[in-house]
């Protein structure tokens, strides 16, 4: 059973649905990122799970039981803002503690557990300082410590890392990821970056406009998206609309204008739906027409623009089907007008609605 769902949750600010029928589920010990563009409604989900705003219509449950009514100060959940939020009058210690002293913990049970989470975010030693003492980085690892030594059943992060420069930020999502796993509690993370996202979590929920898209291992998501938008979002800029579609038992055979592409069917990828082929930059081949031969799977164009991006090139060509746009590490460019040929491959190339 999934520790964690949400049930047709609908939230609406001034008779506008930012969450219509959000629904979310999330297993025991697992770490999943929100991920999506700009006023999607990623913190607006964290705080619904939080308590900081009532759902207009929907259920949300912890374990079986009803939290929908719950307040916030009866669920026991570590939050994590981006900006910290740290008291900054008071020392590391007391700012750990403060969660403790208000549930009425104290004493040795008290100095017990204080001293372990420091210990686990590798902060021992800075007990007796203050906030503003610390780096950035140190500050960010005592609001996690704050948010875990209440021993929380949910772990809630909204952009975290946002204010750390790019250093700390890998080596605090590393930290992040680890603490989650060693101490094994189910985690709701929300970021913008996707990197970020990929690389920490067990699960990826990529949202657009208060519905998620699509919900899955990091890996999957990366390799199959379902829908054009998912596919943007991750970096597949290139999009052929097809006429016909023919399925078999290992290719996908599509057509337009007389132009066949076939596309490799894999258990793993589900059903693809869709009539639209979708690819990245990366995975197009582009040749002069001599090195790649005429076939399927393969479009003559004209190179329209060329641009240098350090380890490779990134060319727009011309084709019949539209632009198309392709990375490739090269000593030497295509020049404009350069008439070159593509090659799409099949096992590269997603189906999406
Ligand atoms: N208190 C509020 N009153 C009215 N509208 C709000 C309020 N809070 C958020 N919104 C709107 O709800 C939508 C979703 O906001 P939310 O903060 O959940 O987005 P987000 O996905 O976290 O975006 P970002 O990545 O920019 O933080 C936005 O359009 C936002 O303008």
């Amino acid at each position: 059973m999934a520790l964690l769902t949400l049930e047709n949750i609908s939230v609406a600010y001034d008779q506008q649905y930012i969450l219509k029928d959000f629904n979310l589920s999330v297993e025991k010990g697992n770490l999943i990122s929100l991920l999506g563009p700009s006023g999607c409604g990623k913190t607006t989900t964290l705080r619904l799970i939080a308590g900081f705003l009532e759902a207009k219509a929907g259920k949300f449950a912890l374990n079986g039981k009803d939290y929908t009514r719950i307040p916030v100060s009866k669920r026991n959940f570590g939050f994590v803002f981006q900006s910290y939020a740290l008291f900054p009058h008071l020392s590391i210690y007391d700012n750990v503690a403060f969660g403790l002293r208000l549930r009425k913990v104290s004493g040795a049970e008290l100095d017990r557990r204080v001293r372990n989470i420091l210990d686990t975010v590798s902060l021992s030693g800075f007990e007796k300082r203050y906030p503003k003492e610390l780096s950035g980085g140190q500050r960010q690892r005592v609001a996690i410590a704050r948010a875990l030594v209440i021993e929380p059943e949910l772990l809630l992060f909204d952009e975290p890392l946002s204010n750390l420069d790019a250093n700390l930020r890998i080596n605090m999502r590393v930290e992040i990821r680890r603490i989650q796993q060693e101490l094994g509690i189910t985690t709701v993370y929300v970021s913008h970056d996707q990197e970020e996202c990929f690389s920490i979590s067990d699960q990826v929920a990529i949202m657009n406009k208060g519905i998620i898209e699509q919900l899955g291992a990091p890996a999957t998501i990366f390799k199959y998206p379902k829908t054009e938008f998912v596919a943007r979002f991750i970096g597949f800029t290139n999009f052929i609309a097809f006429d016909t579609r023919h399925d078999d038992n290992e290719l996908i055979t599509l057509k337009v204008k007389d132009q066949m592409f076939t596309v490799t069917k894999h258990a793993s990828k589900g059903e693809q739906p869709g009539m639209q082929g979708a690819i990245r930059p990366d995975d197009v081949v582009i040749g002069m027409p001599g090195e790649i031969e005429e076939g399927p799977n393969r479009l003559t164009g004209r190179v329209k623009v060329s641009t240098f991006l350090g380890r490779s090139y990134q060319y727009v060509v011309e084709t019949m089907l539209g632009d198309i746009t392709v990375n490739k590490e090269m000593e030497f460019s295509y020049p404009s007008g350069q008439e070159v040929r593509l090659l799409f491959p099949s096992e590269k190339l997603v189906l999406v609605e």
